[in-house]
């Protein structure tokens, strides 16, 4: 791969949590406009990797995300190229969904300024695409675990990142709003060249939406590829401990958990 068509390029990065290195010397490019789907099992450094990208965690090797190395950048710089909707979001007391999502395009507006109609207009859009008019005059500290991430969803969104990065976006939604979640941001990488690294725990919709799986396990790349080609019941079974049956449906590799010893094999 050309690193010109390279949205994320990793080389022999490591990082460091707790003064304990937890991701070891990753290998990463991704291109300009895919998705790629990060899993792993638990304490696997999805999130230290997601961190490392948007540059709230220090590391060592080659690393440029959006055209821009995290950690020299400016922190305007980054977040106009990179997006992250973190997994645990936390939101600050008296402030309303919309002055939250409003937030998102801070890095947009110059110093001293202040909004452009082109900036409300970003903002209703995705507000209007997510469904979440109703919600816009509550108290985002107020918000249900589910209604609150799909708000920091549209806060990320309305950055408009080149590169957005989502750790475990739907973990708090409903089936319904699984689809909904992944299919707009899905689309929105069809529509403006969205590069699109998240990191998911349901290996199904990893697979629907990544046309590339990312496996980690204790801090190292171990598998890279399709997702035909990544989830194997033996390497599910070696990696997760997980006895489960892969079925081959015409929008994606499903996974299906099997119950009792007697399933296995
Ligand atoms: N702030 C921290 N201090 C010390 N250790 C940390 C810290 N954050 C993460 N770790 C450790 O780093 C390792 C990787 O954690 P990370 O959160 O990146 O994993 P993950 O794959 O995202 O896990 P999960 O699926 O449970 O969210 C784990 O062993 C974790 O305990």
């Amino acid at each position: 791969m050309t690193t010109e068509l390279a949205a994320v390029s990793c080389r022999g990065v490591s990082a460091a949590r707790g003064g304990v290195e937890v991701l070891h010397r990753v290998d990463l490019d991704v291109v300009a406009g895919s998705w790629v789907s990060l899993v792993g099992p638990n304490g696997s450094g999805k999130t230290t990797l997601l961190h490392v990208l948007a540059g709230l965690v220090p590391s060592t090797g080659a690393l440029h995300v959006g055209g821009i190395a995290p950690g020299r950048a400016s922190r305007r710089d980054m977040a106009r190229a990179v997006a992250l909707m973190p997994q645990r979001p936390v939101v600050p007391e008296g402030v309303t969904v919309k002055e939250l999502i409003h937030l998102g395009r801070t890095p947009h507006i110059p110093r001293f300024g202040s909004e452009t109609p082109h900036d409300v207009e970003v903002v209703d859009r995705i507000v209007e695409r997510l469904e979440l008019g109703s919600f816009a005059p509550r108290l985002a500290s107020e918000l249900s675990g589910g209604e609150l991430q799909r708000v920091v969803l549209a806060r990320a969104l309305a950055q408009q990142p080149r590169v957005l990065l989502l750790d475990e976006p739907t973990s708090a939604l409903d089936i319904g709003h699984q689809q909904q979640v992944l299919e707009l941001v899905d689309s929105m990488r069809a529509e403006s060249d969205l590069t699109v690294i998240a990191a998911m725990h349901d290996l199904t919709s990893a697979s629907q939406y990544g046309e590339r799986l990312v496996l980690l396990a204790g801090g190292r790349v171990v598998a890279d590829g399709a997702p035909t080609d990544v989830l194997t019941t033996e390497r599910v079974a070696a990696v997760y401990g997980a006895r489960v049956e892969i079925l081959d449906r015409p929008s994606g590799r499903a996974v299906l958990p099997l119950r009792g010893a007697s399933e296995a094999s």
